[in-house]
């Protein structure tokens, strides 16, 4: 079932919830719903469900008009962050509700509900559990049931509100796989909120990112992750370090450099010099203990942690200012030949980026200084 939205808006009294916004959500997709706390995104997601009523505009699912349709009759499947299991019941009981309270022309016979019972929770891997009560799972475990017991009412589609966002951090990346192999096994459409962008980019087949009312931008995550459309996105997907300088003008000096005190980047070949500001990602940016012939950023090192895969150095510019500390990823075998101590002093050399221009603020500037550096190797 597709999700067409048109032209939705919502006031709640003198705030403008949602602008008037458009988005297609085609049949089997898993779409994620990205943005800070009060961008939209709930308002948005319980009006598809028909839980909330938009002022203006149209809902349609897979080209049916169902503005006006009661929540009851849109089968709609939900899971909310906070279980809602009822305290009093089993598992099986939970699982079986919606189908026990039907009116009687509708509801199946109990052989049936008992059989559908079971190969719900066979779906969600908790069969060993059915005799238990609520209070006696885990987080993760009540999640998949809540989730079990929305799949009873063979829902067309399933929204998910934060489904993961009380539980812990390891909990939440098994289940988050979990869900993302349902719904390749079950196949409908699937729309869930998160204001984790990790989450965002490893479990839906597009991200939308929306930002006070408003959608900022919708791509696959592959596409949010290498071209954001916006500073606001590149923000909110994090781990960017910034630097902001001018063309450098100063007698004696190349005018190719964004440069700001003494400390420079040089543009690479072939692009006009702007003043701005330069976000690099952390894992675009190499250290070593001397400038390069295309950039002098000075740091001092404030952290290094060891975690997982990767070595996370923290950074404090050195004569020169940004808003935050840096941050720089290097390998661990990088670590170990280098061996780097808080309070030591290196120089970040960046290979990609993008430059924010004050006249062009949502149109960045890709910069890519790799060829630079093949030259200067081969040099
Ligand atoms: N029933 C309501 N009455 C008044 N204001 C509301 C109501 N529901 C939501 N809002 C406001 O609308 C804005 C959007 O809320 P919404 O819950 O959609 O945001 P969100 O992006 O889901 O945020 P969060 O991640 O914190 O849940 C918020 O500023 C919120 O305070």
């Amino acid at each position: 079932m597709s999700i067409q939205i048109k032209q939705i808006s919502k006031q709640f009294g003198d705030f403008q919830a949602l602008k008037p916004l458009n988005l297609t959500i085609n049949e089997g997709e898993l779409v994620g719903l990205l943005g800070p706390s009060g961008s939209g995104k709930t308002t948005l997601l319980r009006i598809i469900a028909g839980l909330e009523t938009a002022d203006q505009g149209q809902i349609l699912f897979s080209g049916k008009d169902v503005t006006q349709l009661h929540v009851r009759d849109r089968k709609v499947g939900f899971v909310f962050q906070h279980y809602a299991l009822f305290r009093h019941m089993t598992v099986a009981e939970n699982v079986a509700f919606g189908l026990d309270v039907l009116p009687k022309q509708q509801r199946p016979s109990k052989a049936s509900i008992k059989q559908q019972v079971a190969e719900l929770l066979d779906k969600v891997q908790l069969s060993h559990l059915a005799s238990r009560y609520p209070a006696q799972l885990s987080g993760g475990q009540k999640q998949r049931i809540a989730l079990a017991r929305a799949l009873a009412m063979q829902p067309r589609m399933l929204l998910l509100d934060e489904p993961f966002g009380a539980l812990d951090a390891k909990v939440r990346k098994e289940l988050r796989r979990w869900l993302r192999n349902l719904h390749d096994e079950l196949g409908f459409t699937s729309v869930f909120v998160t204001h984790d962008q990790e989450e965002a980019l490893e479990v839906s087949d597009r991200v939308v990112v929306m930002s006070q009312g408003q959608i900022e931008q919708e791509a696959t995550p592959q596409d949010l992750y290498q071209q954001p459309a916006s500073r606001f996105v590149y923000d909110f997907l994090g781990g960017v370090n910034v630097f902001e300088g001018e063309v450098c003008s100063t007698a004696g000096h190349s005018n190719n450099r964004l440069q700001q005190g003494k400390a420079w980047v040089a543009f690479p070949d072939g692009h006009k010099p702007q003043a701005g500001q330069l976000y690099l990602r952390s894992h675009e940016l190499s250290l070593s203990n001397q400038p390069s012939a295309t950039a002098h950023l000075p740091l001092t090192i404030k952290a290094v942690s060891l975690i997982g895969a990767e070595v996370r150095v923290e950074l404090e510019p050195l004569d020169w200012q940004s808003p935050d500390l840096w941050e720089v990823v290097i390998s661990h075998s990088h670590y170990n030949n280098w061996q780097p101590q808080r309070g030591d002093t290196c120089f970040a050399q960046p290979q990609a980026g993008q430059l924010f221009t004050k006249n062009k603020e949502n149109q960045p500037l890709a910069l890519n200084w790799t060829k630079e550096h093949l030259l200067i190797k081969t040099a």
